[in-house]
């Protein structure tokens, strides 16, 4: 394992449509920023379809998939409906997520303890269509032994409690569970992405956490893109990385 290797950004594009899905009409157009994001740098996008669809839609992961140049991380709940929607598209990525439809967001990392048989189908499938399988999940050394029993290769600490933390002691505590966990799953030979809630602000202590792979990052570009432009944003969020990820 080589733990300089340079650390990657995907960028969630997730909030885009968003805005879009708010007037029901064509812009913003995710396929646009998508291509905007790549060409200022990202190594990826993200996107999570959703089953109650309130953002991305099934027409642009279609369109994404024709036109992107670098790998699509996509973002799913485990079901039936997802599962045949990989399919079809297979992406380069999937990551398994836990979903609701009352939550605002992803609220925590997926339960893989408790249902491993219907996750290491799943996984099985989905690596049948090529796809390479990331599982997000706590910072819980069972829940990313449970990832690796399952046939994950990759899994994606969740960083929301890190970034919700109320003041710097917590912060610390909860960075401090992100680099064991991360540690703990790399000797297990999983690769290591985190993401949920990063910003320009917290962005660099994950970033220095030696061997990550990625960061998944949505919200604070889509909400910093609306001042300094999508291009700004990424080159910004990158460089605050790549320099965390040096020191
Ligand atoms: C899994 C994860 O941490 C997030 O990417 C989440 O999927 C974001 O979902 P929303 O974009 O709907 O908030
Ligand atoms: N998996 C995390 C992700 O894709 C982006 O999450 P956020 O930055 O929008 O909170």
């Amino acid at each position: 394992m080589n733990l300089k290797q340079r650390i990657l950004l995907g960028v969630n594009i997730d909030h885009i449509a968003t805005v879009r899905q708010a007037r029901g009409g064509q812009a913003p157009d995710p396929i646009t920023a998508a291509l905007l994001v790549e060409q200022a740098g990202a190594d990826g996008i993200t996107i999570h379809l959703r089953e109650d669809r309130r953002h991305i839609q099934d027409r642009d992961v279609h369109m994404l998939r024709e036109v992107m140049t670098t790998p699509m991380n996509f973002e799913m709940g485990v079901t039936e409906e997802m599962l045949k929607i990989v399919e079809k598209v297979r992406p380069e990525h999937v990551c398994l997520v836990p979903e609701t439809r009352e939550e605002l967001t992803t609220e925590g990392g997926l339960d893989v303890l408790g249902q491993e048989a219907r996750i290491s189908e799943a996984v099985e499938r989905l690596q049948k269509n090529g796809c390479e399988v990331s599982i997000f999940l706590d910072a819980d050394n069972a829940q990313i032994q449970a990832a690796k029993r399952v046939g994950a290769t990759t899994i994606e600490l969740h960083t929301g409690h890190y970034a919700k933390a109320k003041d710097a002691k917590q912060l610390a505590v909860e960075l401090e569970k992100i680099q064991k966990a991360t540690s703990f799953a790399l000797k297990q030979g999983l690769t290591v992405n985190a993401g949920h809630g990063l910003n320009y602000q917290n962005v660099e202590a994950i970033a220095a956490i030696p061997g990550i792979n990625e960061l998944n990052i949505g919200h604070a570009i889509v909400a910093h893109a609306l001042f300094v432009g999508i291009g700004q944003a990424v080159t910004e969020m990158k460089a605050l990385m790549l320099a965390a990820s040096r020191r």
